[in-house]
């Protein structure tokens, strides 16, 4: 398995960052990290997201894997890849971001919502598809997809926290995404970077438990 992949499935949870500040981002990521979340992916629509992606994969070099999320061109995967990202997530599936990941050996992955777009990304060499909004479809779509499609690695993201998680891994999901339930932006606005550390460690107990039981 491709490295990068690899680490993604140690981490079990991959922290979806939107629109942080950059005082704010490195500390967000360490309290993560103290609580077993090593992957994050920092979203593209952060302002200066290409300086800060660089800033957090320089500081936590070989303990946090950081990519880019929100991914919509080539030009956004080429910039971020060439800041530090090693992984690009996307929200839609677009052949060119995938085309650019693999010419720079980054590990990408598509939004999918259906069985001809997860064969499409696949097709198309994304290492894995993210299959979002997954909320809307929960994990049974997702089980269902992977029985003719057990080949290809899915991450359902989109309203995926501590509650549902196990069911998605059970459904034959190899990590899940997660911002909101993941994220208490309010806790780190007040310092509280241990809040964001205990939830980070729940998250990955219960995605730990349900590998378990598999
Ligand atoms: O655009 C992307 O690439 C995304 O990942 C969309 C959302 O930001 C995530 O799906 C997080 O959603 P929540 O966990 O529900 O907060």
């Amino acid at each position: 398995m491709n490295e990068t992949l690899s680490r993604l499935v140690d981490s079990g949870v991959v922290a979806v960052l939107r629109g942080v500040e950059a005082d704010q981002l490195i500390g967000i990521t360490e309290a993560l990290r103290e609580g077993g979340v090593t992957a994050v992916e920092i979203t593209a629509d952060t302002p200066d997201v290409a300086e800060k992606l660089g800033e957090v994969a320089g500081s936590f070099d070989d303990e946090v894997v950081v990519g880019t999320g929100t991914v919509l061109d080539s030009e956004t995967a080429r910039t971020t890849l060439m800041a530090g990202a090693e992984f690009v997530v996307s929200p839609s599936l677009h052949e060119d971001v995938i085309e650019t990941c693999n010419r720079y050996g980054a590990v990408s992955a598509p939004g999918v919502m259906t069985p001809t777009e997860a064969v499409r990304g696949y097709e198309a060499g994304a290492d894995f598809v993210k299959v979002f909004p997954a909320k809307t479809v929960g994990p049974a779509h997702l089980g269902a997809m992977k029985g003719p499609l057990g080949q290809i690695p899915m991450m359902p993201t989109g309203g995926v926290g501590p509650g549902n998680a196990a069911d998605y891994i059970e459904a034959g999901a190899f990590a899940v995404g997660a911002g909101g339930a993941l994220v208490d932006y309010d806790a780190a606005e007040r310092g509280d970077y241990e809040s964001i550390t205990e939830t980070a460690r729940e998250f990955v107990q219960v995605v730990e438990d349900a590998r378990d039981d598999d």
